[in-house]
């Protein structure tokens, strides 16, 4: 007997992003559906082959998507809202609708995106899924079934990859229709008889092997479900091809009392995330007859792993439990880290030896089952030496970050005054007027500006020229929202790539991909920067855009800088130091920009941290320390400006209701928040929590080309001034304006505008 390898999910764009361009060209009517099928079916086929080319023993299907995985999880089973299927477009159509809006007036269209939320404390995004009493449960169109056949048809074996049922009512939220207080997982019953039907089909169809994701497991609220996973696992394990049940991202906890129990052939562990977890694990499922699939190779870093020490670890799971009761495998799906390291022409050697992407993942788990088997292969000596070569690297360190970091004392972190005096002295140097308008920073980033940055890039544009084409479209975006009427303006960020791609590229300790993409949401990709060693600031970052946007208008200019918080988790951390540490080393850098803005006379700085939200702990008991360190970092950052300069943050995930007070913390003047889905609880506790700082609820979804109406935005601000008050009040989008193109920005703005001017009469 040999113990296998497996991954768990593999990155769906393509290694050239081939799925965001079929995507988008269809969206943009100048391709077929027939295209867009063709187009990614060969990214289907391509990355199948080149997991088997590795070597790999459980290659993933039914993991692809045109859009997000847990939205075609919703289709699969026809969890799609009623507004959707009554609009009378293709399933296709339907499925993009439900992600991103469409509005086609002409037609009688218009219909609102649902909403996105953050994939655990990662930066992808998945539709949440709308349940009611009234969802009709049934098998739809079987995705898992039908890419299991096309890779057969390869002649490629593959292991479908199904979302949970469990996962996915635990993750669903009450539709619309749902009465007061309905729990989507009460309608779990209905939803099992799919599952079924599901799974009997796959085993019909010969698959022998199926991956049910349950990554609820790894939340607090997971430990409580132990009855219903007792229950569903019976149910499905007299049906189902045999079942390998996966957790990721976090500890299973006290979930694993139960865990340990179910009638499923394989449970799959993160020890990358959780490490802690391994004798705990290994001693509780002994007695049993559970295979232990064992999560070595990170699937969110894009660090080599230590192939060493994983075989060391697998060897003492193997001497407890037998060499075929253990699989290696991917901590989690690969979706989070780029395609491959081999598209990289820019790294140094040494660089490139120190990482490995999804592709050089599969084959780190593959060499390992290898060793595992008694052949140890020339590549995993190989891998014994770049790791030994990285441990001398990250000797190196920048003393003069550390030393200042040590020096730090809590006076760094408090302004010199309190709000109320603050917001006197900033009334004054800003004088906006009530019911103050701005924008969050980022306008259309058009094809003009990527194609001139990209040429830029590639050395057919001076730097000079390169400039001068930014500066001309911050002269653009100003004069428009002068014309507009907006009160607080933004420079526009034209000449930001992405706006935590584009601070690492300009601070020491970051190394940069050309390719090393990774999906955030539907068809929109980030190329995360990398943290290699210790990270400080060369000289001012922004500075000369926010001033030269600044010298064009007497309206107020609000600089735009990213917080420490989202800098660090939107980037891929250095495995070798905390991610406090990080995070401080970032804090300090940004701090000098604040004062370096402020002194060039900017009077309002916005520091966005909308990923402060999701990098909160998935466990309850771990949030303190994070939140801790985490405000810290931003007031760091900002505690150092004046008085009057007027200190903006940003959150477009505002699910605040349980870490208020620390929100509250950050002791900014002025936050804007995603409010647009209309959270009025989120609203509530801003008033119950004595928040009484300036806020900005965003006013409409950005992430949707769909143009708000004035009545609508007019409704929401009405319906949050009977809870807030009207003096501290800003209207705004929820996010910035980067994905949309200046036709839909254009009217939007205006209807917004004109919201202002209503309630500044209406609530003079
Ligand atoms: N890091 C990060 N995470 C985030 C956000 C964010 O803004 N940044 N926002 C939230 C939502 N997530 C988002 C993620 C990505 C994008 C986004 O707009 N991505 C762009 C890429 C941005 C970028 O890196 N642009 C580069 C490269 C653009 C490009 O594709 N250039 C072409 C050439 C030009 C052309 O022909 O179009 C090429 O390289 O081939 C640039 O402008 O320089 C995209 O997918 O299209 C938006 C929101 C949450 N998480
Ligand atoms: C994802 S938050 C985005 C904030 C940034 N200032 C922008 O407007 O694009
Ligand atoms: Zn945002």
């Amino acid at each position: 007997m040999a113990t296998k390898s497996a991954v768990l999910g593999f990155p769906r764009i393509g290694p050239n992003r081939e799925v965001k361009k079929a995507v988008e060209s269809y969206w943009a009517f100048k391709t077929s559906a027939e295209d867009l099928e063709a187009a990614v079916k060969q990214v289907r086929k391509q990355r199948w082959q080149s997991i088997a080319d590795k070597g790999v023993d459980s290659i993933p299907s039914g993991d692809f998507t045109l859009y997000d995985h847990f939205l075609d999880a919703a289709n699969v089973v026809n969890a799609i809202p009623e507004r959707y299927t009554k609009s009378g477009l293709s399933a296709l159509d339907i499925a993009f609708a439900m992600g991103r809006g469409r509005q086609q007036l002409d037609k009688g269209i218009d219909l609102h995106a649902m909403e996105m939320k953050k994939w655990f404390d990662s930066n992808y995004h998945f539709v949440v899924p709308e349940i009611s009493p009234s969802t009709q449960f049934k098998l739809n169109k079987n995705k898992y079934l039908d890419e299991y056949n096309e890779a057969k048809e390869l002649g490629i074996t593959t292991r479908p990859v199904v979302i949970g049922p469990i996962t996915f009512l635990a993750l669903s939220k009450a539709a619309r229709d749902a009465p007061a207080g309905y729990e989507p997982l009460s309608a779990l019953d209905s939803l099992l008889p799919v599952y079924v039907e599901l799974l009997q089909q796959l085993k019909d169809a010969g698959v022998e092997h199926v991956q049910i994701d349950e990554p609820v497991l790894v939340q607090d609220k997971g430990e409580s479900l132990g009855a219903e996973f007792a229950k569903v696992y019976k149910k499905l394990s007299e049906v189902s091809p045999k079942i390998t049940l996966t957790t990721y991202f976090g500890r299973l906890g006290k979930s694993l009392d139960f865990v340990k129990d179910l009638p499923v052939y394989a449970v799959h562990i993160d020890l990358d995330r959780a490490a802690q977890q391994f004798d705990e694990v290994v001693a509780a499922v002994k007695p049993t007859k559970l295979v232990l699939s064992l999560g070595l190779v990170s699937g969110r870093s894009i660090w080599k792993n230590d192939l060493k020490a994983s075989k060391e670890k697998a060897e003492k799971a193997i001497a407890e439990l037998g060499q075929d009761r253990v699989v290696v495998s991917t901590s989690s799906s690969l979706l989070h880290t780029p395609v491959t390291l081999t598209s990289e022409t820019r790294l140094t050697d040494e660089q490139m030896s120190w990482l490995s992407f999804a592709l050089e993942k599969c084959d780190e788990v593959a060499v390992l089952a290898k060793a595992l088997n008694g052949n140890t292969t020339e590549a995993f000596e190989k891998n014994t030496k770049d790791i030994a070569a990285r441990r001398e690297f990250e000797r190196n360190s920048d003393s003069a970050v550390r030393d200042r970091l040590a020096a730090i004392t809590e006076k760094d972190l408090k302004r010199s005054e309190e709000f109320p005096a603050r917001r006197a002295a900033q009334v004054e140097y800003l004088g906006l007027p009530k019911f103050p308008t701005t924008t969050i920073g980022s306008f259309p980033q058009t094809k003009e500006i990527r194609v001139a940055r990209a040429k830029f890039n590639k050395g057919e544009l001076s730097k000079e020229d390169y400039e001068k084409a930014m500066e001309q479209e911050v002269e653009t975006v100003v004069r428009f929202q002068e014309k507009c009427g907006l009160d607080l303006l933004v420079h526009g960020e034209p000449e930001r790539n992405d706006m935590v791609q584009y601070f690492g590229e300009q601070l020491n300790g970051f190394i940069f991909t050309q390719l090393g993409w990774v999906q955030s949401y539907g068809s929109r990709y980030v190329r995360p920067p990398i943290i290699v060693s210790d990270v400080s600031r060369s000289g001012p970052m922004t500075v000369r855009w926010s001033k030269y946007a600044d010298s064009l208008t007497k309206s107020p200019m609000k600089g735009m800088l990213t917080g420490p918080v989202t800098i660090l988790n939107w980037s891929f951390p250095r495995a070798d130091a905390s991610r406090e540490v990080q995070c401080k080393q970032l804090a300090l850098a940004l701090r000098d920009e604040v004062a370096d803005l402020e002194a060039a006379g900017i009077k309002a700085i916005q520091v966005d941290e909308p990923a402060i939200r999701e990098g909160l702990p998935l466990r309850k008991a771990d949030w303190d320390n994070y939140l801790e360190w985490a405000v810290a970092s931003f007031r760091l950052s900002t505690a150092v400006a004046e008085s009057k300069t007027q200190i903006h943050s940003h959150f477009c995930y505002s699910d605040f209701n349980d870490i208020f007070a620390h929100i509250k913390a950050l002791d900014t003047d002025v936050i804007s928040i995603e409010a647009s889905k209309a959270d009025m609880k989120l609203i509530q506790t801003f008033k119950n929590e004595g928040y009484n700082s300036g806020i900005g609820p965003g006013l409409y979804d950005i992430h949707s080309p769909r143009v708000p109406s004035e009545e609508e935005m007019k409704e929401k601000v009405k319906t949050m001034l009977e809870i807030l008050d009207a003096n501290n009040f800003f209207i705004n989008p929820d996010c910035g304006l980067k994905t949309r193109g200046w036709t839909e920005t254009e009217q939007s703005l205006n209807n917004l505008v004109g919201t202002a001017k209503w309630a500044r009469a209406t609530y003079a």
